[in-house]
């Protein structure tokens, strides 16, 4: 009888290796002697030791021929969370995963790490010190996060340590650093048209960024400490650069960094998002006449004026994680690594 070869463990797959995170991650794993197939809709970079497998996720024959002897998946990709197509969250988010996790078991995968988010528990309202056992958000903030559950649910449901199926989640919060599409660059076209002269609420609420660096080292940890004996089996974990910050002093020093002025003046919250309810309504509403994308939307109001910080003791106990690069540190990083959003660039 043929002996079926055991997948080197040292060879891995990232799906969504082309985007913000998975790029990241994708070059740390490099650096520590993995090699590495990469999975996605689109190809951004080469890298020696790397090999690229373009397609969706949905699609399991693709998916296939990049799991070929594979050990270890880790599964980062998903729609921009700005974008409001509602069928298409479902589409990646909810049945692209239920294809990733089988494709993973036909082809004999043993360890499948989901990058979830912290705002699986986040309904618009206050998050001070939020713990892994804080419940699934029952009114999530946007379609985004309503698949980003669904989807952690699943991996984690799938979890079959008789079976030798390992599965956890990664739950960062506010990722940010050098090549990130969203953070920065919406804050810096937000500051171009004159639009970031105002703090939303009074300025105090304290929020997780994580600088991106401190996730991929999340990740790397939590697939090394996935085992059939491992406490972790089928947990959700938090991570994050463990400094809780205010807001608007992160979005300031990020402006001030590239030479914008920081916003000086209050708004009340409740009028701000008022607001932003309203003119997400017409646009909705105008949708099939015209095209409008405004940049304080609901959600977005909602993450820049409440407190939204989590804890990440289980993960420092569990996977024994501590932050790599300080929040001063990743500032610094981030700022010098964006020569072209400099004010007057
Ligand atoms: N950024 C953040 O602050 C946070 C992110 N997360 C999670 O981290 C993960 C990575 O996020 P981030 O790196 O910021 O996102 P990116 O958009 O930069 O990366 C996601 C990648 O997945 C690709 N992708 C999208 N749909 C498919 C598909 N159907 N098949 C194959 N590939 C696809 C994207 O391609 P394309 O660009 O062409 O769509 C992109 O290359 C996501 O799961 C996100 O939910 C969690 C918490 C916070
Ligand atoms: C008020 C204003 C215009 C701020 C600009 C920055 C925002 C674009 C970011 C501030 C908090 C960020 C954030 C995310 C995306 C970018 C921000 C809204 C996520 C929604 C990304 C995906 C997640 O899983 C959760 C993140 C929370 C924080």
């Amino acid at each position: 009888m043929a002996t079926r070869i055991r997948p080197s463990s040292k060879r891995c797959a990232v799906i969504g290796g082309s985007g913000f995170l998975g790029r990241h991650l994708v070059e740390k794993l490099v650096d520590r002697g993995y090699s590495v197939s990469v999975f996605d809709i689109r190809q951004s970079y080469e890298l020696p030791g790397v090999s690229f497998h373009q397609g969706d996720l949905c699609d399991k024959q693709a998916l296939l021929s990049a799991l070929e002897d594979v050990s270890l998946v880790f599964h980062c990709a998903s729609p921009a969370p700005a974008s409001d197509d509602r069928l298409l969250f479902e589409r990646v988010n909810i049945k692209g995963t239920q294809t990733v996790i089988q494709a993973c078991i036909d082809a004999g995968v043993q360890k499948l790490v989901l990058t979830s988010s912290a705002s699986v528990v986040f309904e618009g309202t206050d998050v001070k010190n939020g713990k892994e056992d804080l419940p699934y958000a029952k009114r999530p903030i946007d379609y985004y996060t309503q698949t980003k559950i669904e989807q952690e649910k699943l991996v984690l449901k799938a979890c079959d340590q008789q079976k030798g199926f390992l599965t956890v989640a990664i739950r960062p919060h506010g990722i940010f650093g050098p090549r990130d599409p969203q953070l920065v660059p919406t804050l810096v076209d937000a500051a171009r048209q004159g639009k970031m002269k105002f703090i939303i609420g009074d300025g105090t609420n304290l929020v997780d960024f994580t600088y991106v660096e401190n996730v991929v080292h999340g990740h790397i940890l939590a697939a090394e400490c996935l085992r059939a004996d491992s406490p972790i089996c089928g947990k959700p974990y938090h991570i994050t650069n463990d400094e809780p910050v205010r807001f608007w002093d992160f979005m300031s020093e990020i402006l001030v960094g590239l030479g914008y002025a920081a916003p000086r003046f209050h708004l009340p919250y409740g009028l701000v998002y008022g607001i932003a309810l309203l003119l997400w309504l017409l646009t909705w509403i105008l949708r099939p006449f015209m095209s409008f994308k405004p940049t304080f939307t609901p959600m977005r109001v909602a993450l820049a004026g409440t407190y939204h910080y989590y804890s990440c003791e289980r993960a420092k106990e569990h996977l024994g994680y501590k932050p790599v690069v300080s929040l001063k540190e990743g500032i610094k990083r981030t700022v010098e690594s964006y020569p072209q959003l400099r004010r007057g660039a």
